[in-house]
C-alpha cells in the first residue's frame, strides 16, 4: 500500500495544471484553491474523465494512468468513487436499491448494502424514494452508494456545499468516520471540513500546487494569501528582515520566529483575534499600528469581524476580532478612520511561496 501518487500536465485552452502529490496509504487529502484554480480538472484526471498529456495517477498499487506506458483505466474500472454536491441518485429506486445498484451490475455481493446505509446513518431510510428524502439524507445514501462498491480512491466534490447548516455538520461527522483509513481526495472551500477530516491540504493557484504539507501545519503557517483566508488568518507579504517583515514600500511589521530566512520573500502571519482597535492614534507602543479605514463589519462566531482598507496595499483586507461590547464603546461603523495595533510577539514570519496568487 502506497497511497495515491498524482504526477502530470494537463493543458486546456490556456490554462496549464500541474500537479505533484502523494499521500500515505488511507490518507484523506484536502484540495483548496480560488475559483479556476483547477480543482475539477484535478478530480476528473483521478477519475479518468480526462487524459492528461503526461504524467502518472496510480493509488496503492495499481496505475491508473501512465502516459508513457499508454495506460489509461476507463473510468469504470477504475475503481475510484465520486460523491458530489448533489446526490445524483435513482429517482425511481427506494435508497436501499440505490446502494445494491453498484455492486448488482458489477456481479459482486450487493447484501451489504444495508450495513453501508447502517454506517452512514441512514438505516430507517431504507425503503423511501429519493423525493422523499432531504438533501442530508440524501447525500448519506449517495456516501453509502459510493462506498459500497468499494472504491480504492474516493473523491468528494463539495460534498457539503448544497446542504443547509444543520445538515451539514452531520454529515461531515459521518464522513470522517467511514474515511477513517480509505483513501480519499475532498475538494473543498470550507477549511472546517479540511480540519475535520483530512490529513493533508493541498492548495491549488492558477493550475499549480502551492502549498501542500499535513492540515493543521498549513493552515497555521498560511504561506499564500488565498490560504491566509480560508485560514481566516491576517497575512502580510514582503521580504524577511532581522526585525521581523519589510513591505514592498518599506514598512516594517515587526514580528518574531517563524524561521523566515533575511532577505527572502516572507509573509507575516496574525491572528484577528490578537489585532487591537483604536479611533484615536497610540503614542509610545512597542506594537505594530496601521492606520485604516473600516470596510465592512460581520458577525463572526460571538464577535464582529471587521476588514479594513488602507493606504498601503497590504492593509486592505485585514481583518480584526472585536467584541460586541468593544464595538458599541468604539462606536466605528464602515467609514470610520482605525488604528489596528498588533504586538510583535503575535506576529510570525514565515517563507512565502514565491510569485503566490491570491
Ligand atoms: N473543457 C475546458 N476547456 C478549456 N478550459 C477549461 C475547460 N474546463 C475548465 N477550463 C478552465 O480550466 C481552469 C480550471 O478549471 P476548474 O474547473 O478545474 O477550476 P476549479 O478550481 O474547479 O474552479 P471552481 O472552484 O470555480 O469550481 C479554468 O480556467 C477553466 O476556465
Amino acid at each position: 500500500m502506497t497511497g495515491l501518487r498524482a504526477e502530470f500536465v494537463l493543458t486546456q485552452g490556456d490554462f496549464r495544471l500541474q500537479v505533484d502529490l502523494r499521500t500515505g496509504p488511507g490518507e484523506v487529502i484536502a484540495v483548496l484553491g480560488p475559483n479556476g484554480s483547477g480543482k475539477s480538472t484535478l478530480l476528473d484526471v483521478l477519475a479518468g474523465l480526462r487524459q492528461p498529456e503526461s504524467g502518472v495517477v496510480a493509488v496503492d498499487d495499481k496505475t491508473l494512468t501512465d502516459t508513457a506506458a499508454g495506460v489509461r483505466v476507463p473510468p469504470h474500472r477504475r475503481g475510484v468513487g465520486l460523491l458530489a454536491q448533489e446526490a445524483l441518485l435513482f429517482p425511481h429506486l427506494t435508497a436501499l436499491a440505490n446502494v445494491e445498484f453498484g455492486p448488482r451490475v458489477q456481479g459482486k455481493d450487493h447484501t451489504a448494502a444495508r450495513r453501508w446505509l447502517d454506517d452512514v446513518g441512514a438505516a430507517d431510510l431504507a425503503d423511501r424514494r429519493p423525493r422523499a428524502l432531504s438533501g442530508g439524507q440524501a447525500q448519506r445514501v449517495a456516501l453509502a452508494r459510493a462506498l459500497a462498491a468499494d472504491p480504492v480512491l474516493l473523491l468528494l466534490d463539495e460534498p457539503f456545499a448544497a446542504l443547509d447548516v444543520d445538515a451539514a455538520p452531520a454529515l461531515r461527522g459521518v464522513v470522517r468516520r467511514v474515511l477513517r483509513d480509505r483513501a480519499a481526495v475532498l475538494v473543498t472551500h470550507d477549511p472546517l471540513d479540511a480540519l475535520a477530516i483530512a490529513d493533508r491540504i493541498v492548495v491549488l493557484a492558477d493550475g499549480k500546487v502551492v502549498e501542500q504539507g499535513p492540515t493543521r501545519e498549513v493552515l497555521s503557517r498560511p504561506r499564500t494569501p488565498f490560504t491566509a483566508r480560508v485560514a481566516g488568518l491576517d497575512l502580510v507579504a514582503g521580504t524577511a528582515c532581522p526585525d521581523g517583515l519589510r513591505t514592498a514600500d518599506g514598512a516594517l511589521i515587526a514580528g518574531s520566529g517563524g524561521a523566515a530566512i533575511s532577505g527572502e520573500p516572507a509573509v507575516a502571519v496574525f491572528r484577528p483575534a490578537d489585532v487591537a482597535v483604536y479611533t484615536e492614534r497610540i503614542h509610545g507602543s512597542p506594537r505594530n499600528v496601521f492606520e485604516a479605514t473600516v470596510t465592512a463589519m460581520e458577525p463572526h462566531g460571538d464577535v464582529v469581524r471587521i476588514r479594513v482598507a488602507g493606504g498601503p496595499p497590504w492593509v486592505s483586507g485585514l481583518a480584526a476580532d472585536l467584541t460586541v461590547g468593544a464595538v458599541a464603546e468604539l462606536t466605528i461603523e464602515p467609514g470610520s478612520r482605525v488604528y489596528l495595533a498588533v504586538k510583535a510577539t503575535e506576529v510570525r514570519v514565515h517563507p512565502a511561496v514565491p510569485d503566490s496568487a491570491g
